[in-house]
Parts: C-alpha cells; structure tokens; sequence
C-alpha cells in the first residue's frame, strides 16, 4: 500500500492514537534525529517495537533549530523553522499533544519597511501605490502589487486545482512540471504573461530573485499558495521552536545514539548493518537491523555508502545524487533595546533587493527585557551565495551596515552581538531545504520516498510540502505506516 496517500485526518488520528499494535515486533534503526525520525521513531517505539535513533550531532531537531549562543538568556536566532502556518495540522496537533505555548508569527504587517530601487517607504503605501517603486511595468500590470500580479499569474491554476484537487494535481504535473518560475511567468500557459518589471517586482518582493530556475510547480505549492495569501495566520512556540523536536525526548532519549555519523549501510536477506563513526572521536561503530528509516537528506546522504549496489533501484540512486538543496543562510542580530517598535515593527519584516533581502522582527509584545534578536538577514538559493564567503563576523558586520540604511546609526549603539548560520555549509544538512529543478517531479519524486528492500525514507524532501515541518512529520508518519505493517 502507498502510505503517502494516507489523507490528513487519517495521519491526524495517527498523532492521537498512534499505530495499531504489530503482530510481531521488530528492530527499527532511524537514522537522523530531525522531526520525520523523531516522529517515526515516537511512532513505532509507542507501538512496541525496539526503536534505537542514530544522529551525527549532539542534539535532536536537525533544521529545527533555536540558537541561543551567543545570544542573552531568554533571547534566540530561529536558524531554521521559524513559522508554522495555521494550515499545518499535523505541526499543531504535535504541539497541542506536548502543551506547547505558540503565539502568533507576524509574517507582515503595515508599517514593514520596503527599500526597494534606491525608494524607502512602507508596506501601507506601497499597496496603496505599487507603482511608487519604479519597477517599469506595463500599463495594464500599473497599480498591482507583486502579490496581485503573481495571483493574477497563477489564478487559473488555483482555480482549475479547486475544482477537484486529487483528480486534478496528476494533470497539472503532467503538463507544468517542464516549466522553471521564470518561464511560466514570461510564457504562462493562460496568455497571462508578465513584464518583465513586473516578474523583477514579484522576484524582489516575494524573496524569489534567486531561484528563478527552479520548478515552477514546486515555488507555487511550497512558498506561493503560502506566501500570497495575506489573511494566511502563522504560529511560532514562545521561547524557541525546538521545544517542539525537544519534546519527544521523555519518550525517546535513551534510545538516541548521538555523534553518530552513518557513513555505511550493508542489507542481506535478514538483516540491515548500519556503521557509523563518531564525528568527535572518528570511533566506528556497528548496529543491526530488522528495519531501517532513513531520514538523512540525500545531499548528505551521498556519503554514505548503501551496499549491495544494486539494494538501491536505478531511480533511487539517480535521485539521491540529483536532487536539489537550496542553501540558504540567517544572520540573527541582538539589540538592548527594540527600536524597531517605534516604528510600528513588532513582527513583520523589511523586504529590500540590497542583500540582506528580508529581515524579520521578533514579536516580543510580552517580552520581560528590551532586548531582541532581529534577523536581519535571510536569503535562499543565489541570493545567499555571497553570504556564504564571509566569516560569521563579516556576515555580522555586512548585516549591521545594511540595518542602519533602514533604521539609522542607532543601529550601532543598541548592537549587542550577532551570529549567522548558512545551511549548505553545514555538515548534518548540505542545504536548506529541497526544491525541484524542472522534470524532477515527474522523474524522481516517486522514488525518493519509495522502500527498497528494508530501507524506508522520509524526511521533508520525501513530500511535496518541501521546506516545512509539517512534510517532515507527514513523511515519518508514512514511513512509520510502511515498517509497521510490513
Ligand atoms: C533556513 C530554513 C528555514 C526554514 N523555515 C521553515 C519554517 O519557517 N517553517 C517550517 O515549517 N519549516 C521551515 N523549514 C523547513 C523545516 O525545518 C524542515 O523541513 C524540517 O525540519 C526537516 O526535517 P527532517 O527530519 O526532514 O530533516 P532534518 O531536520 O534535516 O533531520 C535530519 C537529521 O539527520 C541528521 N543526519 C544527517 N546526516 C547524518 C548521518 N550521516 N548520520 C546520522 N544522522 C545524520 C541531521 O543531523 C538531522 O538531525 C526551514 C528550514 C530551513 C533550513
Ligand atoms: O517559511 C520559511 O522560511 C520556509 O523555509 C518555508 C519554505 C518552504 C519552501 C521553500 C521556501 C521556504
């Protein structure tokens, strides 16, 4: 049976109720600590199976992660997920299950600050007047936003999607999945194409100027049904979202193995051997299997060593070298006092195409101290390859210098320290988040979640909700399903 066809309120009950209990329990090794083990593993282990987790780093969560150094106490960086759209069931229902406190992630708000072709000014009136920006868009396209002129751009296919989704997606796949972002926006298929003003105005504002060749079906459902709907709420857990991977370790930590490297995987008629090697001490160790999940992102994943050769399908393999990771990097700036209140900014972000691209400000209107972490920078894809070449000190400085073009050299004065992270530097990720280059969809989506042999895969880049949480405990959910009644 194909689990990934499992429908929310199944994977719901899933949550509250867990699995049916097996026939005969097994073995299970989850390699990769992040939300899919820790939700496969929570799975499986209340089930009755022996459930042991690998983890190359010292802590759970993987890209849910809060960064509190060299932050003040009570102060920290979202280096990861941030926000948890109201949509995202599967998220809340694992934060309603741990009692976990959420307020409400201002995604945008009036009084964000735009700084856009050399004009600075304010989300309020630039929807009252998108022209007041420059971007040389055509008469017709004069007095849209970016958001109207993409919605415009995509409507049909929102429209065609509504009609009956499941029935529907298999047809847009078919037809679509040839088409990058920037080639349905200059070519849309509805006799809908753009200016090109007006595609460098959707690009700028809606922080996609970097990943222009990417799937255009997999920008639309992962960030543009999302991000285009302003009256969509998004959550955050008060004091850090990695109370939320945190949560699982009451049930989970004694059977969490951490520094441990998977660097090889040998599966036989009985068994799976996992080895792995500390990455403090290089010490190799050597576990055993019935079943195995891996939830390793396949850019890292390419350094393990998967034998028999031919245990992985052509597909799998072809897939695990392919797929795309987008880098991406935060650079998170602590302030002793909230100066961007003044203005109207608790929450909400500045959007420029100066490179730090978007900043966001915390919502800390319950706040105890004066102090806050901005992040002042967040770029995907090109635009955060420049970051990447500095040091964490540099980015720090670069990411002040462009905060006092927005709010003036009391930026200086309130710095307190900063830190910054960049994914595709880091060694447990190789990257940000998945995105398909056009054709992928088609190509390799079905094998990168399909079994082979004993091995079972989830992670967010499992799912077609690529870059959030809520793929991520979809795809452990799945793959739980999978060991669980086989
Ligand atoms: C910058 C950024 C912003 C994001 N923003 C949001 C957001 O606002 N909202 C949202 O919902 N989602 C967001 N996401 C996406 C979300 O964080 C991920 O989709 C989700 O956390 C992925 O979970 P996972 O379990 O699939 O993978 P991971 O969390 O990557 O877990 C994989 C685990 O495997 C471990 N591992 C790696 N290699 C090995 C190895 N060889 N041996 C053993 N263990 C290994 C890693 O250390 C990691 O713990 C964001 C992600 C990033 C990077
Ligand atoms: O909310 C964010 O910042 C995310 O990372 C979500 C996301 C998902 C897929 C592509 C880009 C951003």
């Amino acid at each position: 049976m194909d689990y990934s066809r499992l429908t929310q309120e199944e994977m719901l009950s899933i949550v509250q109720n867990g699995l049916k209990r097996p026939l005969t329990p097994k073995r299970i090794i989850v390699a990769g600590a992040g939300m899919a083990g820790l939700v496969a593993a929570s799975l499986l282990h209340a089930a009755g199976h022996e459930v042991h987790l690998l983890e190359s780093s010292q802590r759970v969560g993987g890209r849910v992660f809060t960064i509190r150094t060299p932050f003040t106490y009570g102060n920290h960086l979202e280096a990861g997920a941030m926000r948890f759209p109201e949509t995202h069931k599967l998220v809340l229902a694992y934060i309603k299950k741990f009692s976990l406190h959420t307020q409400e992630f201002i995604n945008s708000q009036p009084h964000d600050l735009i700084y856009v072709n050399g004009i600075m000014t304010e989300n309020r009136t630039y929807e009252k007047n998108p022209d007041i920006l420059g971007f040389p868009v055509t008469v017709s396209e004069k007095g849209k936003t970016a958001e109207q002129l993409m919605k415009y751009a995509v409507q049909p296919l929102i429209d065609f999607i509504e009609q009956d989704p499941d029935k529907n997606w298999p047809a847009i796949i078919k037809r679509f999945q040839s088409y990058s972002l920037d080639n349905f926006l200059r070519n849309n298929p509805f006799g809908r194409s753009l200016s090109s003003g007006a595609i460098d105005m959707i690009k700028v504002l809606l922080s996609l100027e970097g990943l222009p060749e990417l799937s255009f079906l997999d920008v639309f459902r992962d960030i543009l049904i999302i991000f285009i709907n302003p009256k969509l709420k998004y959550l955050e857990i008060v004091g850090g979202n990695d109370q939320l991977p945190k949560a699982f370790l009451p049930q989970l930590k004694n059977h969490i193995f951490f520094s441990q490297r998977l660097t090889r995987i040998v599966q036989d008629q009985n068994k799976v051997t996992l080895y792995t090697e500390s990455p403090l001490t290089s010490h190799p160790y050597v576990f055993e299997a019935d079943k195995v999940i891996i939830t390793i992102p396949f850019s890292v994943l390419n350094f393990v060593k998967i034998e028999p050769f031919h245990s992985l399908s052509y597909y799998k393999r072809k897939a695990i070298r392919e797929l795309h990771y987008v880098p991406s990097t935060k650079i998170g700036i602590e302030f002793n006092h909230r100066f961007w209140e003044k203005n109207g900014l608790s929450g909400g972000k500045s959007v420029t195409d100066l490179s730090t691209r978007f900043t966001h400000y915390p919502n800390q209107k319950r706040a105890s101290s004066s102090s806050g972490v901005v992040i002042a920078s967040y770029t995907w894809e090109d635009d955060t390859v420049p970051w990447r070449s500095f040091p964490n000190r540099i980015r720090v400085k670069e990411a002040l210098d462009f905060l006092s073009l927005f709010h003036g050299p009391q930026v200086y004065e309130y710095f307190v320290t900063g830190h910054a992270h960049s994914w595709s530097l880091d060694p447990h990720t190789g990257g940000a988040f998945t995105m398909f280059k056009p054709y992928q969809e088609e190509e390799i989506y079905e094998a990168i979640k399909a079994p082979e042999g004993r091995l079972h895969f989830a992670g967010e880049h499992t799912t077609l909700k690529h870059g959030w949480v809520e793929g991520a405990i979809e795809s452990g959910i799945r793959a739980a399903m999978e060991v669980n009644e086989t």
